[in-house]
């Protein structure tokens, strides 16, 4: 059974990625986008995880891959409608991850009022670090979350200038979708988002927590 399998090891038997979107008002302007009067939200499929030792893979139809280092949160219990109050009883933890996208294909998509499945949903789109247990981030809206290409400094974020917050997310995803045990939220990512090629190294963190190493390939 799925449930009985320890914690630390959530990418193995996690269901749903949710991904939240335009979560930074930088970010939000990079991309021309205005900002969200309620959380924008979308869904990777589980498959899409990669953990570090194995590449990130570009999609064969996509020419413009971009890194999005986001704040990952784990839902350690059943969440339906929980209210701002009670939502972080649901967290059991954190992950760092990275909201890969194809993001010519989503440039495409916007246009045509497609889904982003295809630029966001790939096998290998979703790079998850270890899993962080709750009790060693005592505040999840204090976190200094970093990207870099083969070294250079991509993106830096603190994650307290998210614009919907862990509880409101939770609460506001948990009435449309059900989230189980294990689910991972990602919390959209501050500016700085740009290309990799095959080749490049990824390494992301968040500061005095965790480091993570990823290297793409065609
Ligand atoms: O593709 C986008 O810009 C939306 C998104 O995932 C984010 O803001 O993290
Ligand atoms: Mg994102």
């Amino acid at each position: 059974m799925a449930t009985s399998k320890p914690l630390s090891r959530f990418w193995e038997w996690g269901k749903n990625i949710v991904c939240v979107g335009r979560n930074y008002a930088e970010h939000a302007k990079e991309m021309g986008s205005a900002l969200p009067a309620e959380p924008l939200f979308f869904l990777k499929p589980s498959s899409a995880y990669v953990r570090e030792g194995s590449p990130i893979l570009r999609p064969y139809y996509c020419r413009n891959l971009h890194h999005e280092v986001e704040l990952g949160v784990v839902i350690g219990k059943r969440a339906r409608a929980v209210s701002q109050e009670a939502a972080m009883e649901h967290v059991v933890g954190y992950a760092l991850c990275l909201d890969m996208t194809a993001r010519d294909t989503q440039e495409d998509c916007k246009k045509k009022g497609l889904p982003w499945t295809l630029a966001k949903g790939f096998g290998s789109s979703c790079p998850v670090s270890d899993f962080v247990p709750k009790e060693k981030i005592p505040d999840p809206h204090k976190l200094q979350i970093w990207l870099k290409v083969n070294g250079k400094l991509r993106q830096e974020g603190d994650t307290s200038s998210m614009i919907f917050s862990i509880p409101y997310l939770i609460s506001y995803i948990s009435e449309i979708i059900p989230l189980e045990e294990g689910d991972l939220i990602l919390t959209g990512s501050p500016k700085g988002v740009g290309s990799v090629e095959a080749n490049d190294e990824i390494e992301a963190g968040i500061r005095d927590v965790l480091s993570m190493r990823f290297k793409v390939a065609q």
